[in-house]
């Protein structure tokens, strides 16, 4: 089995008709229902390139004080426990580590909240501080800047995609009212292959998981077979990178907004293969304050039962993130 191929241009040019925009949406609405991964068509240029190109950079010629300079543990310099650098097996998933490391970042806020504002060096609440770029590789900051501007942009179009595509074709922004300040993220993440000495028969590059907000935009290096999507019959099947496409998936909010109707599917990255691979996923979210809760058109595909309890974003992405991590440094100190 392989994903769908989608192409959403009749919503992201502005001359398109209605009638390739009800196709577009059909297409839509069956990947999002039958597999929660498709792969988006679009390509942004030599952006693209030039972001994986620094990150890979990054990973692989920058000294450990360049990367522990903008870890997520530096709590003076802004690191606020999420965003920052983290290296191997920093990140836990189901209680096991993830063979990669990565620079995670997230939507700037307008003030950052220190813990302490009589003592600024106790560092930023957990989400509340900023973002930390590498200065000594050119170029790395104001091209994911850029990158990430692009995608909030494709978001904003693929959110009234799919509320075409639940039906809302007369109230197109009914998703983009609750997500046009989403709380973005991404990540800038590198794995080395899995290898026996680094427990590779049975470790993992990163666990099973559900991503958390509402849409994911993946863009990877071409190795293949490290992306894998758990599909509905219980298979495994990969997602490897085509060129020209993003590979696309929905997260828990989408997944409460439809009622169940689109899965969060579940993934995980087992990279065997030779070489060092390079992932950039971007997750386009819901306003930190949005108050996530099944829309009336789905809920009356379900004979009117509301499967969801309503959920503020922040606060969901609040209890992920602090399982991500071995809890306080603390709790590691002694070990
Ligand atoms: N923002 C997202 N989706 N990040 C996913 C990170 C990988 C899984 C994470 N350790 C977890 O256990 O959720
Ligand atoms: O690296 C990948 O292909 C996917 C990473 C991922 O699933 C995540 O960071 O949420
Ligand atoms: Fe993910």
């Amino acid at each position: 089995m392989s994903l769908p191929i989608l192409d959403l241009s009749a919503f992201t040019s502005p001359s398109s008709t209605t009638d390739s925009k009800r196709a577009a949406a059909s297409a839509l609405s069956a990947a999002c229902r039958d597999h929660g991964f498709f792969y988006l068509r679009h390509t942004l240029g030599p952006l693209e390139q030039r972001a994986l190109a620094l990150a890979r950079e990054f990973f692989l010629t920058s000294s450990p004080s360049t990367k522990s300079r903008i870890s997520r543990l530096n709590p003076g310099d802004g690191g606020d426990g999420a965003r920052g650098y983290q290296k191997l097996n920093e990140n836990i998933t189901q209680g096991k580590t993830d063979f990669h490391e990565g620079i995670d970042y997230y939507s700037p806020v307008v003030e950052p909240k220190l813990l302490d504002p009589a003592h600024p060096e106790k560092g930023y609440e957990l989400l509340m501080g900023v973002n930390l770029f590498p200065q000594e590789v050119e170029g790395f900051q104001e091209t994911f800047e850029a990158f990430w501007d692009e995608l909030r942009k494709l978001g904003d179009r693929v959110m009234v995609a799919m509320a075409w595509a639940l039906g809302y074709e007369e109230d197109e922004e009914v998703l983009l009212r609750q997500t046009r300040n989403g709380f973005w993220s991404a990540r800038v993440i590198g794995y080395p292959e899995l290898k026996k000495e680094d427990g590779g028969e049975g470790g993992i590059s990163c666990g099973e998981h559900s991503d958390y907000g509402c849409t994911t935009f993946l863009l990877a290096d071409p190795t293949p077979g490290a992306l894998q999507v758990l599909a509905k019959t219980g298979e495994w099947i990969d997602a490897d990178p085509i060129e020209g496409c993003y590979v696309v998936n929905i997260g828990d909010m989408m997944e409460l907004w439809t009622n169940g109707l689109w899965a969060s599917t579940r993934h995980r990255v087992i990279h065997t293969k030779s070489g060092f691979r390079v992932s950039i996923p971007f997750f386009y979210e819901p306003n930190f304050d949005a108050v996530v809760e099944p829309l009336d058109k789905c809920v009356a595909v379900a004979g009117g039962e509301k499967k969801y309890q309503p959920k503020k974003y922040g606060d969901h992405l609040i209890e992920k993130v602090s399982g991500n991590f071995y809890k306080a440094p603390e709790a590691d100190q002694g070990k």
